[in-house]
């Protein structure tokens, strides 16, 4: 009887792991395939799960067939449209193919460096325009570097392809809220940076140069981190001084429109001396004047963004008040080598960082027209600006002498490289809106 007992006991044993292992299976499969399906998701744009859904001979199919219908039809336009599908069809295939682990993914070359020289660098607003270029060069040195974004203006796609480097972390937070993180290094680059987007979220602008300030500084006293903050020549606000030396303390309207950047930067540079004296916090501050190049989104609303979108699209340009306003314009790779050195110098009083060939926006606007290619736009004047700071040019004296730094990149130059990014950037654009239209035509 008790001998039956233990047999049948063991029997339920059995049956019981082997169960047990059945579910453990299930469970493990269906997470796996939920983990494809997310990644998938949320690499691909949505517009085209539809068509990327097929399987690769289908699409081609569909495509030659349009293809003839097409060369029958003979529209120029329409075998551009097909020409940009197909490029496009050939990369996402591409990006499908690193998802599914079928073909590792490439990444730029990056040097190797012994744990002594190799840093842990945080970046903060690192998926943004200048932050984005930032880690680039950050990354290629070999370091190690940890981008910290909230998206607010910055974008995945300018750091999308370091993604899954071992170098290489990407943390979705805001600064307003505390940080964790051990580092040796921060560049504090968080903070909306274009007049349209700053005075449309002024509390929020004012919040993250204050409050994400003081977290910044604050983590950098914890982890005994050196820190770069990024300030702005909007310091100097409406500059009764011309050049601005970094000695002139500014015009500034506390209460104006564009009072939350440029009083939430000043106080960002009070804290920044206040933490270095009281709590022994090793600062560098940038003061950056207006920056351009490739990465700044289309809709950005800086000068720069708008007179090479409205150029390209022949629209009219638009120059707020009489344009006889100025400003000097530093193409973004002289400004991370500027900040790059300010962070690896001694120097800890401000430093301004830009570029002194000066332009009324007027002159800038003709720049642009006549560099891009047939561009028919007109140049037209329209509202001038709240507070619009009159002139603006940087005194680099500092820089040259404690940084041995000025800028390279000609204006030319760094205006021909941002057209060419805007161009690519209008192509994208375009072909994403007409993939909208074309799928409602088909559902209708
Ligand atoms: O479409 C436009 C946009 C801008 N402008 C004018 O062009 C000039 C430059 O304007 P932007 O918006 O590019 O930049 P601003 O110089 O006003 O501010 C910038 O200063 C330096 C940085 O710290 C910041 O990136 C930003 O605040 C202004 O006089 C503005 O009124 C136009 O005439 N037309």
């Amino acid at each position: 009887m008790i001998r039956q007992y233990l047999k049948l006991r063991k029997t339920f044993t059995v049956f019981g792991i082997l169960f047990f292992l059945l579910l453990l299976f299930l469970i493990f499969s269906k997470e796996n395939s939920g983990v494809n399906q997310r990644s998938f998701d949320d690499n691909i744009p949505k517009i085209n799960v539809q068509f990327n859904d097929l399987p690769k001979a289908e699409k081609f199919t569909k495509l030659n067939i349009m293809e003839e219908k097409i060369v029958d039809s003979n529209s120029e336009d329409t075998k551009r449209e097909l020409k940009e599908a197909r490029s496009r069809i050939d990369q996402l295939e591409k990006k499908i193919a690193i998802l599914e682990g079928r073909v590792p993914q490439k990444y730029p070359d990056v040097k190797f460096l012994g744990y002594k020289e190799r840093k842990r660098i945080l970046v903060t607003g690192g998926a943004g325009f200048v932050g984005s270029h930032l880690v680039d060069v950050l990354m290629t040195q070999g370091h190690e570097v940890i981008v910290v974004d909230n998206f607010f203006t910055g974008r995945k796609r300018n750091v999308e392809h370091w993604f899954g480097h071992r170098n290489f972390e990407m943390i979705h937070h805001d600064i307003v809220n505390p940080l964790y993180v051990e580092a040796d290094e921060i560049y504090h680059l968080a903070s909306p940076a274009s007049p349209p987007h700053y005075m449309q979220n002024p509390v929020k602008t004012i919040k993250t140069n204050t409050l994400g300030t003081i977290n910044m500084l604050g983590l950098a006293r914890r982890v005994g981190a050196k820190i770069l903050i990024a300030s702005t020549s909007e310091v100097y606000g409406d500059p009764m001084v011309h050049p601005q030396p970094e000695s002139y303390w500014g015009h500034v309207n506390p209460i104006g429109p564009r009072a939350c950047y440029d009083e939430g930067k000043r106080v960002a540079e009070t804290l920044a001396y206040s933490y270095a004296k009281q709590e022994k916090v090793s600062v560098r501050v940038a003061r950056i004047f207006n920056t351009y190049g490739p990465r700044m989104h289309v809709s950005d609303g800086r000068v720069v963004s708008n007179f090479i979108m409205q150029a390209l699209q022949n629209l009219t340009i638009t120059v707020y008040g009489n344009g006889q306003q100025t400003r000097s314009f530093c193409y973004v790779s002289d400004l991370v080598d500027g900040l790059l050195a300010l962070m690896a110098s001694s120097y800890t009083l401000p430093v301004n960082l830009g570029n002194p060939v000066e332009n009324t926006i007027q002159e800038f606007a003709m720049i642009i027209k006549n560099q891009v290619p047939g561009c028919r736009s007109m140049v037209a004047k329209s509202a001038p600006v709240e507070d619009d700071p009159q002139r603006r040019r940087p005194d680099i004296t500092v820089a040259k002498q404690h940084l041995h730094w000025e800028p390279k990149v000609s204006l030319q130059d760094g205006l021909q490289r941002t057209i060419d990014y805007f161009k690519e950037e209008l192509s994208r654009t375009t072909f994403y809106n007409n993939q909208t239209y074309m799928n409602m035509k088909s559902h209708n």
